[in-house]
């Protein structure tokens, strides 16, 4: 079984029966279809991962919130036909709830966001602008035959209560400084720029009734996937557009310029346009204006999206995109806001990232390390060896206690090379009986002098080995 990192395993899938042969077994060795085991050597790497995210979140003050992965599938109950509603993990609970694994987590923000402002008696002015993230797990029941995932985490950014595209400039520059930390650079990847502003009026222009936006917007996210021809026909069928207004718009998101699609939608230098340019102008001033690249194609599959949408995506054009997000101004009211509130998120998926990283040779090495393995020469010395490795760890060592006597001193040192020690402590009765313990350095250069490599430390100054 392949774990998260796509290496093959040794554990599970090489040594033990194949579950049909194990013994009164009624289950599989493999976790549910579409779902990842972390061996440690994937959850090093998750952590890492992890942690530039986090990282980066603290450098832009973003503070970190969480909510249940199990969520009301009323929160997701849009009718715009996105694929992420249609593929809910949802079911009836024991007591008939109507729950579901939450598919993503804009939503639960925005839950979270209405009980502060609940609180606040529908004010929660005091606390805007809000800046959160989150890693949460996410889910989806995808039919099987398609093999894909039914689970990843992905990475939340949102600034809540903040109408200016100062917001999206922050968060295009959160997801800038996130690539340039783990070594990707603007020659890896581009970040697609586009506004549903001005998409609304081509399609206002296209006498297309606003109420039809979110679900038209849906449609033709699809392009990449259906092509321009099955996207004109699901706009006439389903959106009850012209074929000629249908063609109209699929030819506007063909727009190359700004200035092209703003003549396409007919639109000149409106606010919506304005306020993109200004974005590409932030982005010069910001210093990431190399990663950005108007795409009028870009629409983005949610509903919800109201301004300004982008995407990452890898310029070797070999991968799904990497991240997105955009304005979503009205989805507080939605769910019962007496006024609008804005809001701008992104979200970062853990699968496609990882890819990159694999492809442009930049994942890390992340070898199973520990500071001291501390092994007890006999029997009578195990107590001791505990003692030294109680008085390491209080000094904030890690150390990993040889689990019995090391009557084969090779063996002792074979097990320290398996878990990556740095140094062994071996607790023998003659030092100890002169309160020494004998430190062996097992990572220095080959020429260390061997009274260097291996020393006879007195007790008391085990916290400064
Ligand atoms: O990005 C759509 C999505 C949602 C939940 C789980 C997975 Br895998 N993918």
């Amino acid at each position: 079984a392949a774990g998260s990192s796509g290496t093959r395993r040794s554990a599970a899938s090489d040594v033990a029966a194949p579950a049909a042969e194990v013994k009164g077994s009624a289950f599989t060795l493999d976790p549910p279809s579409g779902t990842r085991d972390f061996f440690p050597e994937d959850m090093r790497q998750q952590r890492w991962l992890f942690d530039r995210f986090r990282e980066v979140a603290a450098s832009y003050g973003f503070q970190e919130y969480d909510a249940p992965v199990l969520e009301h599938e009323e929160l997701y109950k849009r009718k715009a036909g996105e694929e992420i509603t249609e593929q809910m993990y949802n079911f009836r609970d024991k007591e008939g709830a109507a729950v579901t694994l939450r598919p993503e987590m804009t939503p639960s923000l925005a839950r979270m966001v209405l009980q502060l402002m609940r609180a606040e008696t529908g004010e929660i002015a005091a606390q805007l602008p809000l800046k959160w993230f989150a890693i949460p797990q996410c889910w989806r029941f995808e039919t099987t035959q398609r093999g894909r995932r039914r689970e990843h985490y992905q990475w939340n950014m949102d600034i809540v209560g903040v109408a200016g595209i100062t917001a999206e400039a922050e968060l295009l520059s959160a997801v800038v400084s996130f690539f340039e930390s783990v070594g990707i650079t603007s020659k890896d990847v581009g970040i697609k720029i586009n506004s549903r502003k001005v998409l609304g009026a081509v399609l206002n222009n296209a006498g297309v009734p606003a109420e039809r936006f979110a679900e038209t917007c849906v449609i033709i996210d699809k392009l990449d996937k259906i092509g321009a021809a099955a996207v004109q026909k699901e706009l006439t069928e389903k959106v009850g557009l012209s074929a000629d207004v249908a063609q109209k718009i699929v030819a506007a998101t063909g727009a190359k310029t700004l200035d092209e699609f703003a003549e396409l939608a007919g639109v000149g230098e409106s606010d919506e346009v304005k306020e993109l340019r200004k974005l590409f102008e932030l982005a010069e001033d910001y210093g990431y204006a190399d990663w950005l690249q108007f795409d009028a194609s870009v629409v983005r599959g949610l509903a919800y999206y109201t301004g300004v949408v982008f995407e990452a995506f890898d310029k070797a054009g070999v991968l799904r995109a990497i991240c997105g997000g955009g304005r979503y101004d009205k989805l507080l009211e939605l769910y019962g806001s007496k006024k609008e509130v804005p809001c701008v998120g992104f979200g970062f998926g853990d699968c496609v990232i990882v890819e990159l990283l694999r492809e442009r040779g930049v994942q890390p090495q992340l070898p199973v390390t520990v500071d001291f393995v501390v092994a007890a020469y006999n029997n009578d010395m195990l107590g001791k060896a505990m003692s030294v490795a109680r008085r390491l760890r209080k000094a904030g060592k890690s150390v990993d206690v040889y689990p019995e006597a090391a009557k084969k001193v090779k063996k002792a040192f074979k097990y320290a090379d398996k878990v990556g020690a740095r140094k062994m402590a071996f607790v023998a009765p003659d030092e100890w009986e002169n309160g020494l313990v004998s430190i062996k350095d097992l990572r220095c250069p080959p020429e260390t002098p061997a009274d260097k490599k291996q020393v006879n430390v007195p007790l008391a100054e085990l916290d400064k080995v």
